[in-house]
């Protein structure tokens, strides 16, 4: 009677589960679906791809993380405005009265996702190096929560470890080394680490910690790795928004190097420089680094 039967049928419009499903309603919940999703995405890549052509192998992460995360989004959420790292960067980084640039939607937007398909992605084309993740973070315009990131999500696939704000991780216990007078460990750029970060270990009898990936660092301070993260010289607010938002979830401090707010869906999306770290800490970091900024 030409009628389908079996397991296999579908009813026409309906997802295939295996695509992914119908993703949680509350926001936080999203954003781990979502970056659980791309890092999947990414894991296949690493896989069919190969690491005999690194350039290959980066471009290919970055498109297809970037692609199923926009997809989706507009799908789930097509009312929300979007920042992500593989948009066109001279579109994003409009400034008032410039002459020939368009004043992106998101900056009349209530509600705008900030994500990084890819970060980390020197890592991610690196074989057996798992510092690499997938960020999703929301902003939202009423700023009631810190740093008006309402949610966010960092998924490390290659870590089969996902942080995320739907369910905060606990505060890091005070390492024993700390507790016992062993040095504080400063996790920084493994390529770019900033100009003055060593002096500034020396200064304050710290160790630093290289490893990739903007998010990978911060959640290496969540789960009690590192003691801190230092980054300056130069990032994007997609590098630190989700993990700010689990950061600041959980109870530790986040900031500008000078201690100032870090503020998200900016006009200009640059965001060069932060410390993340235990509260106990703040003080004391935020001191050593006047010392050192040049
Ligand atoms: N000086 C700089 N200028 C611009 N972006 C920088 C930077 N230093 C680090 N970043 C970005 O911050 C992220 C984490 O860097 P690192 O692994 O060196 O700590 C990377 O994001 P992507 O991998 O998404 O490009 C990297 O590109
Ligand atoms: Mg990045």
């Amino acid at each position: 009677m030409g009628e389908q039967t079996g397991t296999s049928a579908r009813i026409a419009g309906q997802r295939d589960p295996s695509e992914g499903g119908t993703p949680p309603v509350i926001d936080a919940a999203f954003a781990r679906w979502l970056a659980d999703r791309a890092g999947q995405v990414l894991l296949q890549v690493r896989e069919d791809v190969g690491y005999a052509d690194g350039k290959a192998l980066k471009a290919a992460g970055d498109k297809a993380a970037h692609d199923l995360l926009t997809a989706e989004l507009a799908r789930w959420r097509p009312a929300d405005a979007v920042l992500s790292e593989e948009d066109d960067h001279s579109r994003v980084a409009w400034q008032e009265g410039e002459h020939g640039t368009v004043r992106p939607d998101r900056l009349d937007a209530s509600r705008v996702w900030i994500i990084d398909p890819l970060d980390g992605t020197r890592e991610f084309s690196e074989e057996g190096r798992s510092d690499w993740a997938v960020h999703v973070a929301l902003w939202t315009a009423d700023c009631s929560s810190p740093n008006c990131l309402a949610a966010g999500a960092v998924a490390m696939p290659a870590r089969h470890r996902t942080f995320a704000t739907d369910k905060a991780p606990a505060y890091p216990p005070l390492p024993l080394a700390a507790a016992t007078g062993g040095p504080m460990r400063i996790a920084a750029s493994r390529t770019r680490p900033p100009a003055f970060v060593t002096a500034l270990a020396e200064d304050i009898g710290a160790e630093l910690v290289p490893m990739g990936s903007a998010g990978v660092k911060i959640a290496a301070v969540i789960n009690g790795e590192a003691d801190a993260y230092i980054h300056a010289g130069g990032q994007y607010e997609w590098d630190s928004a989700a993990p700010v938002a689990v950061a600041s979830a959980t109870g530790l401090h986040a900031s500008r190097i000078d201690g100032s707010a870090l503020k998200y869906n900016q006009a200009d999306p640059k965001l060069p420089d932060l410390v993340v770290c235990r509260k106990d800490l703040a003080p004391r970091l935020l001191a050593a680094l006047q010392r050192h900024l040049p």
